[in-house]
């Protein structure tokens, strides 16, 4: 894939830019299965790849500039935004909306924020993009200030951009380079976007994780899946659930299934799902640690799916000493993944695969299904 943003040196996120997709997806394998490292049990499948371009679900873009020329994309060293509305990684939808949203915010008189100077209201812009091309948008706000002008200025947006499901503000008061705050305030009655991936239909609500990439998140539920079916357990823990991706699947057979999550937004979207698709799948906002901790007997499988930081030496220990029969772990970060796997020798790591969520960087999803030692 060709990038002029890449090219011109105005954007090196994409760290391989540039490369033949091909030869990009078999060096990442390569690297993963390097610091996975040697487990004697272990088959690799082959990886499953991605569209090499618009295949992000969702756009985190920092708003700069002024209200008649506003930056939809980065800010540069100095704190100045840098546009980059035409990110060739955007789906198609987002696409499209980008040069609306420009025009909204100088129709509108948003001012964006400054961050040298300290001024300004509007700092980023979140779109979320369903199959199907509907969205949803979230204006991150430094203050309530605006949401009056932003709320009556919401029908001609509607009509400007037809896919458009969900808006919201969210609010992040203070002088922090975060992509969004703690308060949520949604401008439309509808509160999800529903978004189907593999074969359940999620319905995020504003700040509710979702993955990157719907194409390989489908291939990720659905392999998960399948290793669940493989072995057939009774019950199934998914910790780290977020909107019920992974439990959603589990469930789809008949199975009893139980998902724990520490964000009220996603544990209310799972919730909507399973209620909608009638499966026995029930969730619960907690610590996903604690909650396995407390439970008087454990589950034939769990699933755990944590940010980058892992699972870490207490849920692991919880893990490896609980009785547990299998763990299917999806991991973004295969250096805890390995770090993870080594304190639970009990459960071996079985089958391995890549999936591709992030094409043209380094960072790599990937799935290990793990057994208990018969002995
Ligand atoms: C990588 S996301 C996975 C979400 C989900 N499995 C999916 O497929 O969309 C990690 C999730 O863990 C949640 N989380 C973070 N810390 C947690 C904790 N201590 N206990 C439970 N959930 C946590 C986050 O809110 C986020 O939804």
């Amino acid at each position: 894939m060709q990038c002029d943003y890449f090219d011109a040196g105005v954007c090196r996120s994409c760290t391989r830019m540039g490369e033949p997709y091909d030869a990009q997806l078999a060096d990442k394998d390569r690297r993963v299965r390097e610091i996975v490292g040697d487990r004697p049990a272990l088959a690799w499948s082959a990886p499953f790849g991605s569209p090499e371009s618009h295949f992000r679900a969702k756009a985190k873009m920092v708003v700069g500039g002024t209200p008649n020329a506003p930056t939809l994309g980065i800010l540069d060293a100095d704190g100045h935004g840098v546009d980059l509305r035409a990110c060739g990684l955007l789906g198609p939808a987002t696409t499209a909306s980008m040069p609306v949203l420009a025009r909204f915010i100088t129709d509108t008189g948003l001012r964006p924020y400054d961050v040298p100077a300290r001024t300004g209201e509007l700092k980023n812009i979140h779109v979320l993009e369903s199959a199907g091309g509907e969205l949803m948008v979230r204006f991150v706000l430094r203050s309530e200030g605006q949401v009056g002008r932003l709320r009556r200025s919401l029908p001609a947006l509607f009509d400007a951009l037809p896919g458009l499901r969900v808006v919201s503000v969210n609010l992040l008061p203070r002088h922090v380079a975060l992509p969004e705050g703690e308060e949520e305030i949604l401008l439309t009655e509808e509160t999800t976007l529903p978004m189907t991936i593999g074969d359940v239909t999620l319905h995020p609500m504003p700040g509710a994780f979702v993955q990157t990439n719907s194409v390989v998140a489908s291939g990720l539920y659905r392999q998960a899946a399948e290793w669940i079916d493989e072995c057939d357990p009774r019950s199934v823990l998914d910790l780290y659930c977020g909107v019920g991706g992974f439990a959603l699947h589990a469930a789809r057979t008949g199975r009893a299934v139980h998902g724990v999550e520490v964000s009220t937004e996603a544990v209310a979207s799972a919730r909507r799902s399973a209620a909608e698709m009638g499966l026995d799948a029930r969730f619960e906002v907690g610590d996903a640690t604690a909650w396995a901790a407390s439970l008087p007997t454990p589950p034939d499988l769990v699933v755990v799916n944590p940010p980058r930081r892992g699972i870490r030496a207490r849920l692991a220990s919880w893990l490896e000493d609980s009785g547990v029969g299998a763990v299917v772990y999806s991991s973004c970060n295969p250096v805890t993944l390995a770090a993870d796997l080594d304190r639970m020798p009990s459960l071996r790591p079985v089958r391995a695969r890549l999936f591709d969520m992030f094409p043209q960087s380094d960072h790599a999803e990937v799935l290990v299904l793990l057994r208990r030692d018969a002995h």
